[in-house]
């Protein structure tokens, strides 16, 4: 076990966000603490007596497809997502993209985002492919003027010219996809989220939509792709998210993730324990003391010295040297105030570290808080992972109508 020694004997206490590698410029996406309930019909009456013995009983049982999911997608990421059938792929997917809202929990995108999800989003039926071109590209922030000068690109990508006047509800499943994949790479997206709809399309046209997303991974474009071919994350990914029954249980190298996964199906024998022990980055715990050796406390004074201890778990093949921010948040996940390690970030090697973070003096605060940590790879900036503790710390500052008491004076002018 390695003790990461924060910068100074104050520890890493830094002012300002995203000063340093990892910080907010970088990243594209941000999920946080994302669940999404459905109501669940499974026992839904069938019959008029069914309904009838049932009158008043409840309407549908809560179901989770994605719970408390945190992520961080960092510019020119190429993510894989995987997992069993109904582990919340798409439904994650369409949070990201906005088609979906959470039932909790947020999430922020930074740029333009295409998405092309399921089979029959986004597209009207009722109009001809020349009309749906326009209307979902202009829906995808391009004016009429640069879809004119874009249309004869997409349809020729789409190899579709002899179909674009007819309506779309009379389009096989592969050329819909073909012309929602067309518009999507021509609106010179930042992001493209791709679910599993490539597999529709015939094997030419996927080659061409492969190399169109190895373009855009060269472009050093984001790409968030849906896909039950992990031969294809291992070749295309720089990271994978493995999703099982709505939980992310793996973030992290593809040749580890996609072994998880395997091991999961039954298609790999299972070596030892799973989940997270794969993943290269885990921020295991965080505890809250007035001294880095002392016991832990829960309730401070403002003034007193509050040490945020996180605990991490660092796997073969974890980043050199990694970068922490650490964001105490307030209620509704507001966050309070914002911590990072020194430029550089820390060298741990494989193992478990504690990283402190001390405030030297509480400020006048009231309230209870949590912390988030997100840890980057400090050479390069790219996200690795991020959790969000359950753990609270309680500051008592004197009430004062709001969060912070600070001084101030009140005169009347004139
Ligand atoms: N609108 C909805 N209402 C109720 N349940 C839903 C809805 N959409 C998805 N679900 C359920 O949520 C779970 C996750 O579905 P999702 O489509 O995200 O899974 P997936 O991982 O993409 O699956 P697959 O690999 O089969 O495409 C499934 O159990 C699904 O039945």
């Amino acid at each position: 076990m390695g003790v990461g020694e924060p910068g100074g004997a104050g520890g890493a206490v830094g002012a300002g966000a995203g000063g340093g590698p990892g910080g907010e410029s970088t990243v594209v996406i941000q999920a946080s603490t994302v669940s999404k309930r459905f109501v669940s019909y499974r026992n839904r009456a069938t019959s008029l007596k069914e309904r009838f013995v049932r009158r008043g009983g409840p309407a549908g049982e809560d179901f989770w497809a994605l719970r408390d999911i945190e992520v961080t997608i960092g510019r020119g990421q190429t993510v894989g997502l995987a997992g069993a059938n109904g582990s919340g792929k798409s439904t994650l997917l369409k949070v990201l993209a906005g088609i979906l809202r959470p039932s909790s929990g947020s999430v922020t995108v930074h740029g333009r985002i295409a998405s092309l999800l399921e089979l029959g989003a986004g597209f009207n039926g009722e109009l001809s492919g020349r009309d749906n071109v326009y209307l979902n590209a202009s829906l995808l922030g391009l004016s009429r003027r640069e879809i004119d000068r874009l249309f004869d690109s997409i349809v020729d990508f789409a190899e579709l010219r002899h179909k674009i006047d007819d309506d779309v509800k009379h389009y096989s499943s592969g050329q819909y996809v073909r012309l929602g994949f067309a518009v999507a790479v021509h609106v010179d997206p930042d992001v493209l989220l791709v679910d599993e709809v490539l597999a529709v399309g015939d094997e030419a046209f996927q080659r061409k939509c492969l190399a169109k997303i190895a373009e855009f991974r060269a472009q050093g474009r984001t790409i968030l792709f849906v896909t039950h071919s992990l031969d294809l994350i291992e070749q295309m990914c720089d990271r994978v998210l493995v999703l099982e029954s709505g939980e992310m249980i793996f973030d992290g190298p593809p040749a580890v993730g996609t072994k998880l996964l395997r091991q999961k199906l039954g298609s790999l024998p299972s070596d030892g324990p799973v989940d997270w022990q794969y993943a290269t980055v885990r921020p295991r715990s965080v505890g809250f003391s007035r001294h880095p050796d002392g016991p832990t406390t829960v309730q401070f004074d403002p003034g007193e010295q509050l040490v945020v201890s996180v605990e991490l778990d660092l796997g073969e093949g974890a980043p050199e040297a990694v970068y922490l921010h650490a964001y105490i948040v307030g209620q509704d996940e507001i966050p309070i105030w914002m911590m990072e390690t020194p430029p550089g970030g820390f060298r741990l090697g494989p193992g478990r570290h504690v990283v402190d973070f001390a405030v030297p003096h509480l400020p006048e605060l009231l309230g209870a808080f949590a912390v988030k940590v997100h840890v980057s790879d400090a050479a390069t900036g790219v996200p690795v992972t991020t959790r969000r503790f359950d753990e609270l710390f309680g500051v008592s500052g004197t009430h004062a109508g709001g969060l912070l008491k600070v001084d101030y004076e009140a005169r009347l002018r004139g």
